[in-house]
């Protein structure tokens, strides 16, 4: 179990107040964040690995200030963009994978072995030699998933990673991410996929407005958007 605390955490972007005093303590498995167009849940989501740091207040991931030690988050703390291609850096499927391990110390064959697993584990074994690019947008997603995972994070923030796909890719891409040994916080605009979630964030203008169960939190969402069920 990974815990993130957030403490009095304030966002200015180009004289803009992204956020505006958000105070979390996370240690759920699977937390959603939802919120309208514009309301800072991509900033809070950069937050959670040092992508974004707060321009006051603190991140802390398992007690490690995300301001001075990025990258012993970022190792622990996986990121899945919106778009996978921003994610795929590699020709080939299989290299792409290995690049993440390029640091790892393991050799080689060890890598090879690793990569040919998680493909194998994600239905992406027998693409393994195609060119990235020609993969469906599911499979891009799902490349860029096994991607964050084979370094071995404890946590994964997901940043709207279905918006991309049709339904059934959404539904696997969703099945997977519910699947994960590692903990997740999705962000996601797609009310259905929170619904097995342990808690919800809604964000608003800045700030996290309610903090709840998906029961609660969804319809809280629905009126304060004011489209109710
Ligand atoms: N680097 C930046 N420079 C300037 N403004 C920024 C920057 N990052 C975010 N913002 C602004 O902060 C606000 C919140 O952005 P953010 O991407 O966190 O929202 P969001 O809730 O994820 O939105 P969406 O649902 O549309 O993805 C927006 O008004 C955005 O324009």
């Amino acid at each position: 179990m990974t815990e993130i605390v957030l403490d009095d955490v304030h966002v200015h972007r180009e004289g803009r107040h992204v956020l505006r005093g958000v105070s979390l303590r996370i240690t759920e498995r699977r937390v959603a964040v939802i919120g309208a167009n514009g309301s800072g849940k991509s900033t809070l989501a950069r937050l959670l690995n040092g992508l974004v740091l707060p321009t006051t207040g603190s991140v802390h991931v398992d007690g490690l200030d995300t301001r001075r030690r990025g990258r012993d988050v970022r190792r622990r703390v996986g990121f899945m963009f919106t778009d996978p291609d921003a994610q795929i850096l590699m020709p080939t499927v299989a290299e792409d994978v290995a690049y993440s391990l390029r640091r790892s110390g393991l050799s080689r064959a060890e890598i090879d072995a690793r990569v040919a697993a998680e493909l194998d584990r994600y239905g992406l074994a027998g693409h393994a030699d195609h060119p990235a690019h020609l993969l469906s947008g599911g499979q891009k997603q799902l490349l860029a998933l096994v991607g964050v995972l084979v370094s071995g994070p404890r946590l994964v923030v997901a940043d709207e990673p279905t918006t991309l796909l049709d339904l059934r890719r959404t539904r696997d891409v969703a099945a997977r991410l519910a699947a994960l040994e590692q903990d997740v916080v999705l962000v996601t605009h797609d009310l259905d996929l929170v619904a097995g979630y342990d808690r919800v964030l809604v964000v608003d203008d800045g700030r996290v407005v309610v903090d709840d169960v998906p029961a609660v939190a969804v319809p809280a969402y629905r009126t304060l958007m004011g489209v109710p069920a």
